[in-house]
């Protein structure tokens, strides 16, 4: 599977100073080896070269970057910064190169060097957290753009500056991409006018160094809950993953969200000044943050400071937490310096803040007719719990559920994806993501589960999630709800190391064709 995509022009700052090789070897200490050219760029990965770059080759799991060295420099690379194992591997290329001990360690250093990237330029709002960091970034987005504030983007679906975007599984596929791809992002944004950018910053990616050398103006954080146990082992060592970036080399204030108890040790261990926000009036917070569930299209979210301020609005999606993100984008841009005031007034003049989310609780049919469908990327117990929970309030009829579990992704949370997927009437069990694992397996641990605890739900496994789709429209009338959770805005699911194209909303849009339906959507 190619992850890697050629290099997208406007992530890719135009205006850096050339710098030569040998200022660049007395930063890092390296051995010089080669002409002293002048560099423009850094990148670690050959799909990212441009001319003029320093390529940088890192041992991985799977490939020792150096070998790439020669397809770097037919794509422009002007030198090589490397280990000692890297430079004999990259020796026929014939590259300039630097060698250093250990090339993952001063990355950064020469990415911010090369880059310039300063604090505040953009001012960068880093969201972190179990769930909701794409929804908070995408709230961020929103909430910029009411204000006028040039804005940009980088999470799970997209990386966006002003009106360009490119789609994160053509750049890299990391939510938090790799340390020297995020600088030179952060410098294309400075380059075209971003004010502030909105980036999700995941736990995998404070831990392996990528977002080392920058320091976030606002660093959010939305809630702890279980999700990567495979790759973290417990969930204090999950919540440890996430503190660093709420110490001074990483944020100058943060953002906490103090529902759970990791919130509420997170705001007493953070290195630096945070605001508190609650859901529950029982805990003690800077905002409280009261919600209303008004229909699919408008929850009401209502902040009040512990002086007193309030400010009330809505945004145009179904879910007590998206209004509760909403919040907590609120708190960091106010954190930031915009006042209330201008908050309250952008808000107002949009009649609460107009979003669409991508495959993020995303309504295929929102007029129908037809049983409603919503397709959302959440796929852990708890996401499931809450999005269903919601769901409940919101028919009168049947609550459908359409869901897999990951392969080669934490197989102890199957179960309670399993459990919270019965606050549905229905639920058919399909395959999501098997990689290499048996996707028979993993529907029958979830069928296990369900029939065990749950003996009086009415449960389908068909392996085919497009099929499973149409089972469950097969099944519904108008007026009841049917939620697919896990895809949301893939293009594609993986089997066995390929990448087969997917889209659920089109899946969606096919079964209720197939069934008289014609959605009216899109
Ligand atoms: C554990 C981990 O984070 N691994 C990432 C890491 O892999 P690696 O260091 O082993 O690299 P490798 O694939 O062996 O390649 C070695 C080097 O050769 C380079 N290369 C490789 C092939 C090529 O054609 N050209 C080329 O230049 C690579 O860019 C790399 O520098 O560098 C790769 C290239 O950037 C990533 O694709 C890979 O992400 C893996 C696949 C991954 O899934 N990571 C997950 C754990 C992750 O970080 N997830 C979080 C999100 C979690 C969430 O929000 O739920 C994330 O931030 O995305
Ligand atoms: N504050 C919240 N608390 C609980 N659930 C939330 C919250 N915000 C969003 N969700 C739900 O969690 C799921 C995942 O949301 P989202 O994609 O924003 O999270 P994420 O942190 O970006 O996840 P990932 O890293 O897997 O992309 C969705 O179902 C969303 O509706």
């Amino acid at each position: 599977m190619n992850e890697h995509a050629p290099a997208s022009p406007f992530t890719t700052p135009t205006d850096t100073q050339p710098i030569l090789l040998s200022a660049i070897a007395e930063l890092v200490n390296a051995k010089h080896a080669g002409d002293d050219v002048a560099v423009t760029g850094v990148v670690s990965a050959t799909t990212a070269v441009t001319p003029g770059t320093l390529f940088v080759g890192v041992p991985g799991a799977r490939f020792h970057g150096a070998s790439f060295a020669d397809k770097a420099r037919d794509a422009g690379a002007v030198a090589l910064l490397t280990g000692e194992l890297g430079a004999d591997i990259a020796a026929e290329a014939g590259l300039p190169t630097l060698v250093v001990g250990d090339p993952r360690e001063v990355i950064a250093d020469v990415a911010k060097t090369v880059y310039g990237t300063e604090p505040d330029s953009p001012a960068l709002i880093g969201v972190t957290g179990t769930d909701g960091k794409t929804t908070t970034t995408y709230l961020l987005h929103a909430l910029l753009d009411a204000l006028d504030i040039p804005a940009a983007l980088s999470g799970t679906v997209e990386r966006r500056i002003g009106d360009r975007s490119i789609a994160t599984r053509l750049s890299g596929r990391l939510t938090t991409p790799q340390v020297d791809y995020l600088h030179q992002l952060v410098a294309a944004m400075r380059e075209q006018g971003t004010e502030v950018a909105a980036i999700e910053v995941s736990a995998q990616g404070i831990e392996r160094g990528r977002i080392e050398g920058l320091c976030f103006a606002i660093a959010i954080f939305t809630n702890l809950t279980q999700d990567h146990l495979d790759d973290y082992g417990s969930m204090e060592n999950n919540f440890a993953a996430k503190r660093p970036l709420f110490t001074p080399e990483h944020a100058r204030r943060g953002v906490i969200a103090v529902n759970d108890e990791w919130g509420q040790r997170l705001a007493a261990e953070a290195e630096i000044p945070v605001a508190t926000v609650s859901h529950d009036p029982e805990i003690d917070a800077d905002w409280q943050v009261t919600t209303r569930e008004l229909a699919l299209d408008r929850t009401e979210v209502k902040l009040r400071h512990r002086d007193g301020r309030t400010l009330t609005t809505s945004v145009s999606q179904p879910g007590w937490f998206i209004a509760f993100d909403l919040a907590l984008a609120i708190v960091a841009l106010h954190e930031h310096g915009v006042e209330l005031e201008r908050l309250d007034a952008a808000l107002q003049a949009t009649d609460g803040l107009q979003i669409e989310l991508p495959g993020r609780l995303d309504v295929v049919n929102p007029s129908g007719p037809g049983p409603r469908i919503l397709v959302d990327y959440g796929h852990t117990p708890a996401s499931f719990r809450t999005v269903l929970t919601t769901l409940r309030r919101f028919t009168a009829g049947r609550l459908f559920m359409v869901f897999g579990a990951d392969g080669d992704r934490d197989p102890s949370k199957r179960p309670d994806m399993a459990r919270s997927a019965a606050i549905a009437d229905t639920i058919i069990v399909t395959d999501y993501n098997p990689r290499f694992e048996d996707p028979d397996a993993i529907r029958r641990t979830l069928v296990e589960t369900l029939h065990a605890e749950f003996p009086d739900r009415e449960v389908y496994e068909i392996a085919d999630s497009a099929t499973g789709i149409a089972k469950a429209v097969s099944l519904a009338n108008e007026g009841d709800l049917i939620f697919v959770g896990g895809h949301g805005h893939r293009r594609d699911v993986e089997v066995r190391g390929r990448l087969i194209p997917y889209s659920v909303k089109d899946a969606a849009r096919a079964a209720l064709a197939m069934h008289g339906w014609d959605p009216t959507s899109e």
